[in-house]
């Protein structure tokens, strides 16, 4: 990992960097936005035939094997998946059901005058496409931080994809009660969900991580598909004073070896962390080429001049994780997606068991909205009612309101109903 200390001699170039990763989301989709938008037009244009000829081409999509992954195959799945898997997986859902369970928005009323109700329902969404990596690992776990909240927000049809999927992943479909599954991943599957083919109806949301051709995809469909968020190559910032270095370090190679172009970061004040993180990263992740690879292209540590100025540089780069020493420390967190508090709260638990989504945002999305939630299915609808006593008391107001922006069909429709 590369040492960048952000004063001294090196203070221009750090500044350089940090700017640099500040724009870092919007260069990566630019560098695969040609062929993704030719992938898009194609399966747009061609139906089943251009998502077949991509799921071939990048999938290895047999010809004339079924879109569809039949629930006999998913139960098959999961029959053949070991008791302790099962049992991890049910943990893992059972924890994840209950954190969308609490998160739900609620219905309420409240009363701002005399014969006026105003308040919220929550309604579901129609439908979702449920994306799930499986490049280069297969990631059952997101099939279930997915669907899981999907189906607590009560949405009637729920669309999976995922390339060539693993029976881990099948299995765990299984375990969700997963009923429409397609066999397909990438930009093209982002085109199937969103203009729909023969075979895959659109849907109204995609949701979902996945590498840079499935994120750019995702944003460019954003104009008439609702997305919940860029949540492509992993990132993650630990930002410690007093830190243990191994640990850090393990979960600087575990989020790294998600993808080449996966980011990972250390900020401190402390030279001597720096070092001891730089020598453990470099013994954990000598067997790990993927995180290898990220590591030596991406990877940093910022040893900065003040523990104020590693904070800073830390909301401003809106990590995906963030680690943190102690929970004292969430007082000066504004942008992250999701925060672990600790030494004994490896990113993983979150990857997996703990219960908050692990689908997050990344590219600095962090300074605008948190994980995945039960929120991103349902819609919250206002509500207001009022009797004529009600109109008559706070009707004068918005009659002052409408006159005052020359509204005149506006101040009438009110004063029609008070007379
Ligand atoms: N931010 C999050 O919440 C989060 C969560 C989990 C995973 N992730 C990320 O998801 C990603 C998973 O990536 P993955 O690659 O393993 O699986 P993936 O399913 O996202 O991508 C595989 C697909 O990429 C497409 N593809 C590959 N090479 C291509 C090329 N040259 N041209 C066009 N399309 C091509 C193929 O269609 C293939 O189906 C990783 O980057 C990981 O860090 C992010
Ligand atoms: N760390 C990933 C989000 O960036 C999620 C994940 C799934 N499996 C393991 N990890
Ligand atoms: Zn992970």
């Amino acid at each position: 990992m590369k040492l960048v200390r952000t004063f001294g001699r090196s203070k221009a170039a750090a500044a350089a960097l940090v700017e640099t990763l500040e724009q870092r989301g919007a260069a990566n989709t630019a560098k695969v936005e040609p062929v993704v938008r030719r992938i898009l037009a194609d399966v747009r244009k061609g139906g089943d035939t251009g998502l077949r000829k991509y799921a071939a081409k990048f999938d290895g999509l047999a010809k004339g094997q079924a879109l569809l992954v039949s629930r006999e195959e998913m139960h098959v799945a999961w029959d053949d998946t070991a008791p302790e898997l099962q049992a991890a997986m049910m943990v893992a859902r059972g924890n994840i059901l209950a954190f969308a369970e609490a998160q739900k928005p609620k219905e309420w009323t409240i009363a701002p005058a005399e014969g006026v109700k105003t308040g919220q329902i929550v309604r579901p969404l129609g439908s979702v496409g449920c994306y799930v990596p499986g490049g280069r690992y297969p990631l059952p776990s997101t099939l279930l931080m997915t669907v899981t909240p999907a189906q607590v927000a009560g949405v009637e049809r729920i669309v999976v994809c995922s390339p060539k999927p693993a029976r881990e992943t099948m299995a765990a479909a299984w375990l969700a009660g997963v009923t429409e599954f397609y066999r397909v991943g990438g930009a093209q599957a982002i085109a199937a969900m969103a203009f729909g083919t023969e075979t895959i109806g659109r849907v109204d949301k995609i949701v979902g991580p996945g590498n840079l051709f499935v994120t750019a995809a995702k944003t460019i469909v954003s104009t008439e598909c609702g997305i919940d968020m860029p949540a492509g190559p992993t990132e993650i910032v630990v930002t410690s004073e007093t830190g243990d270095a191994a640990g850090i370090a393990a979960d600087l190679v575990a989020q790294a070896e998600h993808d080449p172009e996966a980011l990972a970061i250390l900020i401190t004040s402390s030279e001597a962390l720096a070092k001891d993180v730089a020598a453990a990263v470099k013994l954990q992740s000598a067997k790990n080429a993927i995180a290898k690879q990220s590591l030596a292209a991406q990877g940093c540590i910022f040893v900065t001049e003040s523990v104020a100025e590693a904070r800073e540089l830390t909301n401003r780069l809106a990590p995906e994780h963030l680690t943190v020493d102690a929970a004292a420390d969430l007082k000066w967190v504004r942008n992250a997606g999701s925060v672990f508090v600790g030494a004994y709260a490896p990113q993983s638990m979150g990857d997996y068991v703990s219960g908050p989504n692990h689908v997050l945002p990344t590219g600095r999305v962090g300074r605008l909205r948190g994980g995945l939630s039960v929120m991103d299915f349902v819609k919250v609808i206002t509500v207001q009612e009022y009797t004529r006593k009600g109109l008559r008391k706070i009707g004068p107001h918005a009659i002052a309101l409408a006159e005052a922006e020359g509204l005149v069909g506006h101040a009438e429709s009110v004063r029609v109903r008070m007379r």
